[in-house]
């Protein structure tokens, strides 16, 4: 498929999600890149949104908890280019109720080329790297020419 090229601002727009079991661990990992996520705009799930501001102090734009919606409304976001990187820290060892939102939301972030961190060590990564604090370009899936073959 062709894809098209979508230039990014150098504020970013970050969904920040966790699952019960992975919110200390997240809550942690915010307070160690406090000073580089207070630059951007932070998203996060309902629970998850709430555990990060009062743990850091940082300002987080809520959506619905993730079992209620949350994890949709995030995923409707990247759909529409309005979230550029996703840290979702979910529990590979506990099942979750919304299990089809959850698989979702990654699938999208797949779809429309974000990077994503599912773990400590890829979100260092991710929040190191100049993409997250330059303005940069990158491919997007044209949705045009996909919907073309879907219409022959
Ligand atoms: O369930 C979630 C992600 O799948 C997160 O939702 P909460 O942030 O509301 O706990």
């Amino acid at each position: 498929m062709q894809t098209k090229i979508q230039t990014l601002p150098s504020k970013k727009n970050i969904a920040l999600v966790a699952h019960d079991g992975k919110k200390a661990a997240l809550k942690a990992w915010c307070l160690t890149h406090k000073n580089v996520l207070q630059t951007h705009h932070l998203f996060a799930t309902g629970t998850t949104g709430h555990v990060i501001e009062k743990a850091t102090g940082l300002s987080v734009e809520k959506l619905l908890s993730g079992p209620m919606g949350g994890d949709q409304q995030i995923g409707a976001k990247i759909a529409e280019h309005q979230i550029h990187m996703l840290v979702f820290f979910w529990d590979p060892l506990a099942s979750q109720p919304h299990d089809p939102d959850v698989k979702a939301l990654l699938r999208l972030a797949a779809v429309w080329n974000i990077p994503v961190a599912c773990n400590e060590v890829t979100a260092d990564l991710l929040i190191a790297s100049p993409s997250i604090s330059d303005e940069i370009t990158r491919d997007l899936p044209d949705y045009q020419g996909y919907l073309a073959t879907r219409l022959d």
